[in-house]
């Protein structure tokens, strides 16, 4: 083993994989793209072209891979500058660069123990589980390597991540002028099936589950804190964006666009949308905020300011190194802090084997959980 100080090392890590959900890159990706996403999850086809509609306006293009080469960048430098030479790797669950080569690569290269990035922030099945099974079978061809993955906690309500939604949040109060100063914050993530939602994250927890429960404490601490700052109190709501799923599913509520109309009819004079549930600025930003809640806006005549999404703030690329050396910490068996702010609840490195339950295939076996299931 190299001969490095152990309190900032990356030891016993030799790769870093960042793990992302992947994006079309051009227009003959697209269908392919949502294939992959919605094979088996009963997606209406309808929804499918729908879906397939709102990548044609970006010249059939997510932006979400260029945003991981982005952060990969800003990690290196990151890296670099405290003297870690991890090297990093990425691999996305729904397109290429996908996730099984990139582990072979990670093999071929002589590295067997991997700390996983997932760029998704919450617990659910969608933002957590589905990603572990991913990886699973991701490793499990490369069984014979020995190489093994663990993964960093749940980051949404790390100090960094929080501060990175504050100053965006703070900067979309100032583009909205003089009715930002009244303005509501509106904190929008993706829906999820409410059963999905009542499924996620472990005990202690509210009936609606670990998934809004996170989401509430991440709201509530960003709006203490631009209150804080700002001299003054603000309300927040929380509301969801991009459902999709069969009319008959009921899925978490309200609709972003409802929202709008609801808070409009009601006289508040302006509002900022925080989009605390995406870690950068992809398609469901893009569209499903930029373009449609923007135009609902813009008829109702509602002043309307979107916050950036985390994305390469400086705050959150120093957070996931942070968090980084804790989990390699914690893989050396000493018991680093776990920082979190103040209100929110502390995230945990294995998941415990029924954390959010795949609730279509329960059997699927999953990787970064506390006891291995049966072959
Ligand atoms: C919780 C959550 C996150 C946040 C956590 C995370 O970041 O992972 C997220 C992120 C994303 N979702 C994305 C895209 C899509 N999600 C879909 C479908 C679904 N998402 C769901 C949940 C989530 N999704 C669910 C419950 C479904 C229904 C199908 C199923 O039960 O699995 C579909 C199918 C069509 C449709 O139904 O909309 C697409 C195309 C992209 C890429 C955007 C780009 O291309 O830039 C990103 C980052
Ligand atoms: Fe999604």
């Amino acid at each position: 083993m190299p001969d490095r100080d152990g309190s900032a090392d990356t030891l016993p890590y030799d790769a870093l994989l960042l793990v992302s959900f992947g994006g079309p890159e051009k227009p003959d990706d697209v269908m392919p793209f949502l294939e992959n996403v919605t094979r088996g999850r009963g997606i209406p086809r309808e929804r499918l072209a729908d879906v397939a509609h709102h990548y044609d306006g970006f010249g059939g293009r997510s932006p979400i891979n260029d945003q991981c080469r982005e952060l990969l960048a800003a990690l290196r430098v990151e890296l670099d500058g405290r003297g870690l030479d991890v090297p990093l790797y990425w691999g996305n669950r729904n397109w290429d660069p996908f996730l099984g080569p990139e582990v072979e690569r990670i093999v071929a290269d002589g590295h067997r123990r991997v700390v996983a990035v997932l760029t998704s922030a919450y617990p659910s099945y969608s933002s957590c589980r589905q990603y572990r099974e991913n990886l699973f079978d991701a490793f499990d061809p490369q069984a014979a390597s020995g190489v093994t993955v663990d993964k960093i906690r749940h980051y949404s309500d790390h100090p960094g991540f929080v501060a990175a939604s504050v100053d965006a949040t703070q900067a979309a109060l100032d583009e909205l002028g003089e009715p930002g100063e009244r303005a509501r914050l509106v904190f929008v993530t993706h829906s999820i099936p409410t059963a999905m939602a009542a499924a996620a994250g472990p005990q202690p927890k509210s009936p609606e589950g670990g998934y809004v429960d996170w989401h509430l404490a991440v709201a509530e601490a960003v709006t203490r804190e631009v209150g804080r700052l700002r001299g003054r109190t603000y309300d927040f709501d929380l509301v969801y964006c991009s459902r999709s799923g069969p009319p008959s599913q009921p899925w978490l509520e309200p609709d972003v666009n409802d929202h709008l109309r609801a808070l409009d009819a009601a006289g508040v004079p302006g509002v900022v949308l925080v989009p605390i549930g995406f870690v950068s600025d992809h398609m469901e930003v893009i569209y499903d905020l930029d373009t449609e809640a923007v135009e609902t806006a813009r008829e109702l005549g509602l002043p309307l300011a979107r916050a950036a999404t985390a994305g390469t703030h400086p705050a959150f690329v120093s957070a996931l190194v942070d968090l980084v050396l804790e989990r390699a910490a914690a893989a050396r068996g000493e018991e680093p802090a776990r920082p979190v702010v103040e209100g929110t609840p502390v995230g945990w490195y294995d998941c415990e084997p029924d954390c959010c339950t795949n609730l279509r295939d329960p059997g699927r076996r999953a990787l970064c959980q506390r006891v291995p299931q049966p072959a």
